[in-house]
């Protein structure tokens, strides 16, 4: 790596989430809210973060405590069980929202009144943005908030929305959990995306058939259901956004703006990759390029992406990829089984010789690749001027393009191989990352 830049996206995101206690933040400011119901939650949630006295980290979460903790212990009492807290890794009280089935209030208050898990996955979104600047996670929320009353996203259409999510089973708003929802109705907001492609069409049937028979299953057993445990879901389900020093201009709710739609030139990004000296034999980039690899990885049309249809993995591959994914900070903290389904996705490259291009900055996503031998190097054209520069290296064992799936947009930059005896690359389909890791993931948790 030639800067300070963490190795992986996903690193720093769940650095900042430790160390901002994310989801102490955001499990309180849902308990506060919940508890208070006030008539204008994000006005509510904005003075909370915007609050002076709660500047600091520590009386944040004293103050949103507080504010919870009446309420709590009455609920408390009522419980005989005492499972909406738990101990955290660190030692430390983690509460946890839990609301029965029978408190119709609090689920119209929240699906109805609120609208809040479209709130909180913006909420979440505009965190997961600012942890790669490290900006103050409050002023981020109350900056989001501001924001959104300014824009032309009224409450009222957030609302209209989640009724319209909530069609299915109006109080069975466990299955509508923030992650869960995050990305359909962000990209709604943004207008990132027209109308779903038949495939992905056909992909909410199966999702909506997976949850109806998860609901079956789940009737018999719990009577108490959790809301939200929501930032342990954040690096998994929500947005990521590269920091480019942009973010405090960006319109409201628009991500990766600095990303290029289109295509970059390939003998500017050749140029600039021998300025690095960092690949010698790059003549293969634009030549030697298959044609036919080209449409399969990432320049498809939008919408009508091709399936990746390389080799399966052996036994033994299957065991070394495990370890991989169970050690990636974007699916390590998803179940076994989901993981073990992951892998059994996962599709064989073509090999990949140095200087061959894996994902083309501006193209499509369509793929999660996982670097199984070999090392990458990451360029990123910001502007015509500067042209392309080596922003990052995949090792061995990492997941890269992921941040195409998750915000559904074109890819933030190129990625090639620069290791001499090539690359083991493996790729997972976009449809079964969709499936497999924002949503399923969205209820999944490691055993
Ligand atoms: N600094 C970086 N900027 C952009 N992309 C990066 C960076 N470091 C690693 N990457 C990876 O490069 C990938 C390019 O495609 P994606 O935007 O889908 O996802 C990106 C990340 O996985």
């Amino acid at each position: 790596m030639d800067d300070d830049r963490p190795r992986h996206i996903g690193e720093s995101i769940d650095a900042y989430i430790r160390t901002h206690k994310i989801d102490d933040l955001f499990t309180r400011m849902l308990s506060a809210t919940l508890t208070e119901r006030p008539d204008n939650a994000r006005e509510y949630i904005r003075k909370l973060c915007s609050n002076d006295n709660i500047k600091e980290e520590n009386d944040t979460t004293k103050m949103m405590k507080e504010e919870s903790d009446d309420r709590r212990k009455e609920e408390q009492e009522k419980k005989e069980d005492d499972d909406d807290r738990e101990e955290s890794e660190d030692g430390a009280v983690k509460s946890k929202v839990t609301v029965k089935h029978s408190d119709e209030n609090a689920s119209s208050y929240l699906n109805e009144t609120l609208g809040v898990s479209h709130l909180f996955a913006l909420l979440s979104d505009a965190l997961v943005e600012n942890a790669m600047s490290h900006q103050d996670p409050l002023e981020a929320l109350s900056n989001t908030i501001l924001k959104l009353r300014s824009s032309n996203v009224e409450v009222e259409n957030a609302t209209q929305k989640t009724d319209n999510i909530l069609d299915e089973g109006t109080n069975d708003w466990e299955n509508v959990s923030i992650a869960q929802q995050a990305p359909a109705r962000v990209e709604d907001e943004e207008g990132c995306r027209d109308e779903p492609s038949e495939h992905e069409e056909d992909e909410t049937e199966e999702e909506e058939e997976e949850e109806g028979s998860h609901e079956n299953a789940e009737e018999s057993s719990e009577d108490d259901h959790e809301i939200v445990d929501i930032v342990s879901e954040l690096p998994s389900s929500t947005s990521t956004t590269l920091n480019n020093g942009q973010s405090s201009q960006r319109p409201a709710f628009r991500r990766r703006q600095s990303v290029s739609a289109e295509c970059i030139d390939r003998s500017q990004l050749l140029m600039q990759m021998k300025e690095n000296e960092s690949i010698e034999s790059i003549k293969s980039l634009g030549d030697k390029k298959d044609a036919s690899h080209d449409k399969k990885m990432d320049d498809t049309v939008p919408g009508k992406e091709a399936k990746n249809e390389g080799v399966a993995a052996t036994e033994m591959e299957r065991e070394v990829l495990l370890k991989i994914i169970s050690a990636s900070p974007l699916m390590s903290r998803l179940s076994i089984q989901i993981q073990k389904e992951l892998v059994s996705n996962l599709r064989k490259e073509r090999a990949f010789n140095k200087g061959d291009s894996i994902i083309d900055q501006g193209g499509t996503a369509n793929c999660l690749y996982i670097l199984e031998q070999g090392e990458c190097e990451v360029f990123k054209t910001v502007s015509e001027e500067e042209g392309a520069k080596k922003v990052n290296v995949v090792e061995p064992g990492t997941c890269f393009g992921e941040l195409g799936l998750l915000h559904d947009c074109p890819r933030a930059a190129s990625v090639i191989c620069s290791s001499d005896d090539g690359a083991v690359v493996w790729s997972l389909d976009r449809s079964i990352f969709r499936k497999l890791v924002m949503f399923a993931g969205a209820s999944e948790r490691v055993d």
